[in-house]
């Protein structure tokens, strides 16, 4: 799914009024429709209080039509005007005729009233700002704001919280409405999935009004939402008449004295995503228990005991991940910098491998193009520099891919796989996988896909969307707090069958 900027849900907008022929209010019509029809199916009636709080443009106009609709379908509707301007829009004062006529009063809140009693067991909807928003609100308005954030209450809002820029930060935080619940009208907002703004959503859902679809499919756009059918589409299915050879010998590199584990994993996940044959290349100290621990994987070993001095793969590997464990001493370092002189094909690199590129800078050119990076936020701060907010980060980022015509993963709740200037946002994965070795899984996988022939970028999005299903499945039977990372890769098969599971028909209405 695309997430689109406001400027080009704005376009989407006046494209689809123009080819439909209808006009703006009926757009708004349809989406108070739409929200209303969400609430009225959950609520059945439910003689709960519903205390609306509208603005005075757009996204007022869609609470003041959907306070309409409760109040003719009986429901209990107190509607406050949030009155912080002048410039009332058009539809929101053809919206407010319409409900007057319906003989309810708005009560108008200004700078200089007191603010209406909410009950935590009160509805409110949140129709104060929407994508508009163009500076920070004023301080009364604000004052509002934490006040309904104050009453516990549910709060279900209009399209975006209150307040949340939609494409940047807010100037002040206790200014923005930390929401329920969001209906975002036919496409998610970036916001939603970033560290620092997804905080003020805790759960969202889409609400199609009827955008325009070739206008919508034809604009391209910088973020896309990776789910089932974006992933799916990439799967490159088994063959029959097949055998290891075809699906690749990736190779492991990594580990030191006390960090073998983490090979361990990397080399567990990579066989169980698909790859036909691997091999670690680790220190002396890691063969005895990677040769017991996993009899599937083949093992070469450096001279030295406990760390890596020299890697030497005597063979052509079809995709090999790096970095786990293996530490920043200075022979490391140098068997790294010899080993990327020699290597063309592109590697995945993580964890120390990342942390020696960030040290000693010069060895980035060696980097073969198409590479995965794969930091975690540390180790990106070391490669791309301090950022202020989590869009300059997501700047940065598409900056450092371009000049090096790498992949960079930005792990996190919601993962972003960056290649040049697009992002491509995950949706599976819970708070569980922040666990120790969850991303030498990663690593593995991304290297496994690579193996089977998965271009880089397209290994990468898949790979952190299978990881973060095989963790769900994983959370699902041990709860967050025990999910481990052995827990992630045992559960990969089980991923992959709920990726092909035919969906239920309700489940393909959602996705198409
Ligand atoms: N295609 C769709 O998604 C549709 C969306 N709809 C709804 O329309 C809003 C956007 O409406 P708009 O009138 O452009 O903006 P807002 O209501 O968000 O803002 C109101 C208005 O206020 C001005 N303003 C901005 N910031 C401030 C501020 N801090 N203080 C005072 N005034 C401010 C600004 O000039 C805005 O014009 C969208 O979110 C949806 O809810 C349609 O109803 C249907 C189609
Ligand atoms: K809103």
């Amino acid at each position: 799914m695309k997430i689109f900027t406001a400027a080009q849900i704005y376009e989407a907008d006046k494209f689809t009024i123009d080819k439909q022929q209808i006009t703006s209010d009926e757009l708004m019509e349809r989406a108070a429709t739409k929200i209303f029809e969400w609430m009225h199916s959950r609520l059945q009636g439910a003689q709960v209080n519903i205390q609306l709080f509208c603005g005075i443009g757009n996204n007022g106009g869609d609470g003041i039509a959907l306070a309409r609709h409760l109040v003719e379908h009986g429901y209990n509707v107190q509607v406050h005007v949030v009155n912080y301007s002048e410039k009332r829009s058009k539809d929101f004062l053809l919206n407010l005729e319409r409900l007057k006529d319906r003989k309810i009063w708005p009560q108008f809140i200004n700078q200089d009233c007191n603010f209406p009693d909410i009950t935590p067991n009160d509805i409110v909807v949140d129709a104060i700002f929407g994508i508009g928003l163009n500076r920070p609100p004023d301080s009364w308005v604000g004052n509002l704001i934490k006040h309904i954030n104050a009453s516990s209450a549910f709060v279900l809002s209009v399209d975006i919280p209150s307040g949340l820029p939609s494409d940047r930060m807010p100037s002040a935080p206790e200014h923005v409405i930390a929401s329920s619940y969001v209906l975002s009208f036919q496409v998610p907002k970036l916001v939603f999935f970033l560290p620092e703004t997804g905080i003020y959503v805790n759960q969202w859902e889409v609400l199609d009004i009827g955008l325009d679809t070739s206008f919508l499919g034809e604009t391209d756009t910088d973020y896309h939402l990776i789910g089932r059918p974006e992933v799916l589409s990439m799967y490159r299915p088994r063959l029959k008449f097949s055998h290891k050879g075809i699906y690749g010998h990736s190779v492991i590199v990594g580990g030191s004295y006390g960090k073998i584990g983490a090979v361990q994993l990397t080399s567990n996940a990579c066989l169980s995503v698909g790859s036909g044959l691997v091999t670690a290349l680790v220190p002396e100290c890691g063969y005895q228990s990677l040769q017991t621990a996993i009899p599937e994987l083949m093992v070469l070993t450096d001279d030295e005991d406990d760390s890596l001095t020299k890697i030497d793969i005597p063979f052509d590997p079809s995709a090999l991940g790096v970095g786990m464990g293996m530490g920043t001493k200075d022979e490391t370092i140098k068997a790294f910098g010899a080993f990327l002189k020699k290597m063309s094909i592109p590697l995945v690199i993580d964890a120390d491998g990342i942390n020696i590129l960030a040290k000693k800078w010069e060895l980035m050119e060696r980097v073969p193009k198409q590479s995965v990076l794969t930091p975690h936020p540390k180790e990106l701060q070391r490669l791309i520099g301090e950022w202020k907010d989590d869009f300059e980060k997501l700047e940065k980022t598409k900056q450092f891919s371009e000049k090096h015509d790498c992949i960079l993963v930005i792990k996190g709740a919601h993962t972003i796989t960056v290649y040049k200037d697009k992002g491509y946002v995950n949706t599976t994965g819970n708070p569980g996988m922040a666990t120790a070795g969850s991303g030498d899984v990663l690593t593995g996988m991304i290297t496994g896909l690579m193996a089977q022939g998965y271009s880089s970028l397209n290994a990468a999005i898949f790979g952190v969307y299978l990881h973060g299903m095989a963790g769900d499945i994983g959370a699902s039977t041990s709860g967050y707090e025990a999910l481990k990372a052995s827990g992630i890769v045992e559960n990969i098969g089980k991923a992959y069958l709920e990726l092909l599971r035919p969906p239920s028909s309700a489940e393909n209405k959602e996705e198409n």
